[in-house]
């Protein structure tokens, strides 16, 4: 971090979202790129531009399920007048060998199984009588019931061109050619292209590894009793939720007790597997809130260019904030306020763009729209905050769900939207227009 030394300091100086967000991101930079096995480097950025090894298919193969004929042999083919062949054997998908045909001749061939030498075009088995003599197939008879079928003698009712229903190599992509870019994200697509070029591993930017660690001494596992004033944790299940919606491989640490000495060896111990650190609660401004006074000194805190620092930002909710770099390996970590609603909703305007910078995509952000808000009162919003209600997008409208305050859990599952106050707007009439954050 961080540019808050050029910024001008005073008691109610309130960064604005931007200049956080800001902040962070001149601070994160993409993780190193590793070699990985290709289903690891699903949703990863390639870093290699991957050329094409041996074309694809590698080999002529027939579409269809048929027979590998001459095309001399079965030209005016009619069911009055059909062509009668000879049959020389079977081509399975994965003929190392395949039979010759020489004229006269048919060889069963399979979806797949390589064009044999002499043919010169396929027939699919529903253009002929399967070698059953009873007049049009509707398929084959399976080989086990019936190994027959790989000789005899074939009736063929229709002619076909030369090389149709022939697959040619290197129809799809030539040995040589360019297969995917660098930069390109490797979804099951690009992931079906590298394994059928034969790539076992790829060279990406890693998905960054984040620890989500909530606390808070009222806060109780879910799936246990409550006592008098406690609560179950969400806010850890929700981030590591989020995290790994983000791209991440996240670890959810069970709540920390309320004790700065506690947090900091917690964080140090975390530190192994962390590429970035998301902490929630104890950023305000109350006698047990630890964070603050448990990060100023996690790992070296007299390596430059380390410590988190706290400000207060001019949003709503997610005015609380903390930021920095934290032991020997300057290691990103964002601090959250505790109310679920703020955490999750800082956790989407500054964890998420952080998440993917650290996989080094160029999208970083949540698509955005214009929507025109259904409400039956006008939205209010402070004067010098941006307030992020939330809301469901549908058709071009948003409708708010739940009120603004940031305890509000239940609202929050129900939303699929973030609607956008601006600072300098406090009221927003129905039927006006917001700008809304749409989750996904
Ligand atoms: N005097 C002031 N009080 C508060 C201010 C302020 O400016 N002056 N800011 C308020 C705002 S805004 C927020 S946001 C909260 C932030 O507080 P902390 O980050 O210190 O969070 P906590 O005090 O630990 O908890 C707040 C709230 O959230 C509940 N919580 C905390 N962690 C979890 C969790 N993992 N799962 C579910 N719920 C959680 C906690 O029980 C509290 O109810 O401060 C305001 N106060
Ligand atoms: O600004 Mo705090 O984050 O509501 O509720």
């Amino acid at each position: 971090m961080s540019s808050a030394a050029t910024r001008p300091a005073g008691p109610d100086d309130l960064w604005s979202v931007d200049e956080h967000l800001d902040d962070i991101l001149a601070t994160v930079r993409p993780l190193e790129p590793i070699e990985l096995q290709l289903l690891d480097a699903q949703g990863c950025v390639l870093v290699e531009n991957v050329t094409v090894p041996v074309s694809l298919p590698p080999f002529d193969n027939s579409s269809m399920d048929g027979y590998a004929v001459r095309v001399a042999d079965v030209a005016g083919a009619s069911e009055e007048f059909p062509a009668v062949l000879e049959v020389v054997g079977d081509v399975a998908a994965g003929a190392a060998d395949p039979v010759r045909v020489g004229p006269g001749q048919a060889a069963r061939i399979m979806t797949g199984a390589p064009l044999p030498p002499g043919a010169e075009t396929v027939v699919p088995v529903e253009w002929t009588d399967g070698g059953l003599g009873e007049g049009p197939a509707s398929g084959m008879r399976a080989r086990s019931l019936a190994p027959e079928g790989a000789e005899g003698q074939v009736h063929v009712y229709r002619p076909a061109e030369a090389r149709a229903h022939v697959r040619a190599e290197g129809s799809d992509v030539r040995a040589g050619e360019l297969a995917l870019e660098a930069g390109t994200v490797l979804g099951a697509p690009q992931i079906a292209l590298l394994a059928a070029i034969g790539r076992g591993t790829v060279r990406v930017r890693p998905r960054p590894r984040v620890v989500v660690l909530s606390t808070g001494s009222e806060l109780v596992q879910p799936g246990e009793e409550l006592a008098p004033g406690q609560i179950y944790d969400s806010n850890s299940f929700a981030l590591t939720a989020a995290a790994r919606d983000a791209g991440a491989i996240a670890y959810r640490v069970g709540a920390v007790a309320d004790d700065a000495e506690t947090l900091r060896t917690t964080i140090e111990d975390q530190l192994i597997r962390a590429d970035l650190l998301v902490t929630t609660g104890g950023v305000s401004v109350g006698a047990y809130d630890v964070v603050k006074e448990a990060l100023s000194s996690v790992g070296d805190e007299d390596e430059a260019g380390s410590g988190v620092e706290f400000r207060r930002l001019a949003m709503q909710p997610g005015k609380p904030q903390g930021f920095g770099t934290v032991g020997p390996d300057h290691t990103p970590l964002l601090a959250l306020p505790g109310n679920p609603v703020s955490s999750y909703v800082s956790f989407e305007l500054f964890v998420r763009p952080a998440i993917r910078a650290l996989m080094g995509l160029t999208g970083l952000h949540r698509p955005r729209t214009r929507a025109t808000l259904k409400a039956d009162a006008a939205l209010r919003s402070p004067r010098g905050r941006r307030q992020f209600l939330r809301g469901r997008y549908a058709d071009g409208e948003v409708t708010p769900v739940g009120g603004a305050g940031s305890h509000l859990i239940a609202a929050l599952a129900k939303a699929d939207a973030l609607i956008v106050v601006p600072e300098d707007t406090e009221s927003v009439e129905p039927g006006g227009e917001v700008e809304v954050v749409l989750l996904g």
